[in-house]
């Protein structure tokens, strides 16, 4: 099996003016897959999807492409010779063709025959073939969304981009519309990178989730190993509410309120705990070590129940599996076994 990635990033900036607003990036996608590039508005995200489509020329680094180099500073494959589809968040289809023809649109150059076969093959893969006919502008969102999609693949690309394919539709329908589009992309089985600021949507569809924050790529990995093993509090805070604490590190141990908690490959001295709400566990009557605390308040959003604990950290919210806990119980706070990162400090 060939292994080597189909795309790559080696330490690309893109400067606009002074201001470096992709810094150092360095990434791999395997084919394939469908890899989510998630980050807070104004990170760099769309950034990154144009300077790998070719859009934009890269200030430092190199981009290549099944190992051949498209991009370095003062050159650059054009990008209809990079073999790589992309769809802008607002899909942008001609509005005067009809939706059979903004598919057939790019691949103009094939005989009549082939065309006509293809993109009868898209529109249905797509769950849009009963909207041949029709004009851009009658059709929902989601529709003109899976168009964009279908004209993109047209070309055979051997990499997708979707610059926030989901963010024109809310609710229900996005859960939806993103559930059948993902089964859809995967059925035809092209490697596709989605930018997304969604941390739940990344978590459900990635195969490959990559973090950025401040035109960094902060970590790469599993969905699930991202989520478990940040590299760092703000990489954990990318995927949902995570705090951090100051602990000093000795032996690869750090000494925490919570115990000692393994600290491998991390120097001696100042580093942090980094705390998922599930992390802590909050027992009446504990005899173990911990760190004692009290009940100020309960909270409730559905079946969830949340305890509000006063501590030396301030107030910490701990779920409660079991039976609420009065206002006022003292209880001590323990570290679920196995939780608890230690990071490097920012
Ligand atoms: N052509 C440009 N000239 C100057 N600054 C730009 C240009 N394009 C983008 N920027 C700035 O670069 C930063 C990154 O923009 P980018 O669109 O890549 O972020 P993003 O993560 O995709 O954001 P969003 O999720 O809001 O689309 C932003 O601060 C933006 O204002």
């Amino acid at each position: 099996m060939d292994d080597q990635p189909i795309l790559s990033l080696r330490g690309v900036t893109r400067r606009y003016g002074p201001r470096a607003v992709v810094q150092q990036a360095s990434l791999d996608l395997a084919e394939g897959r469908i890899a989510c590039l998630l980050g807070p508005s104004g990170c760099g995200k769309s950034t990154i999807l144009r300077l790998i489509a070719g859009l934009e020329p890269v200030d430092e680094g190199e981009i290549r492409v099944h190992g051949e180099t498209v991009a370095e500073p003062g050159a650059s494959v054009p990008p209809e010779q990079r073999g790589i589809g992309l769809v802008f968040q607002d899909n942008a289809l001609f509005p005067h063709l009809s939706v059979r023809d903004n598919v057939a649109f790019g691949i103009r150059n094939q005989p009549a025959a082939v065309r006509r076969q293809m993109v009868e093959a898209l529109l249905a893969r797509f769950q849009v073939g009963h909207l041949a006919g029709k004009f851009p502008h009658t059709l929902s969102g989601g529709e003109q969304q899976r168009v964009a999609i279908a004209r993109a693949l047209a070309r055979e690309p051997f990499l997708l981009l979707l610059d926030e394919p989901f963010s024109s539709l809310d609710g229900h329908l996005r859960t939806q519309v993103r559930q059948s589009l993902v089964a859809d992309l995967r059925s035809v089985g092209t490697s596709v990178l989605i930018v997304t600021h969604d941390p739940d949507e990344a978590m459900l569809i990635a195969d490959q989730l990559i973090l950025m924050a401040e035109g960094r790529i902060l970590q790469s990995g599993l969905p699930g190993d991202c989520y478990d093993n940040p590299v760092s509090l703000v990489a954990a805070r990318l995927l949902g509410d995570a705090m951090g604490i100051d602990v000093a590190v000795a032996d690869g141990a750090a000494q925490t309120p919570f115990g000692t908690v393994p600290a491998p490959g991390l120097p001696d001295g100042v580093a942090q705990l980094v705390l998922r709400p599930d992390d802590l566990l909050a027992v009446v009557n504990s005899i173990h070590p911990g760190l004692d605390g009290q009940v100020t308040a309960l909270r409730r959003v559905g079946a969830a129940r949340t305890a509000i604990v006063a501590c030396d950290l301030g107030e910490i919210a701990v779920p409660l599996p079991g039976a609420p806990l009065p206002q006022g119980q003292a209880v001590r706070l323990h570290l679920r076994s196995g939780a608890g990162r230690i990071v490097p400090l920012p």
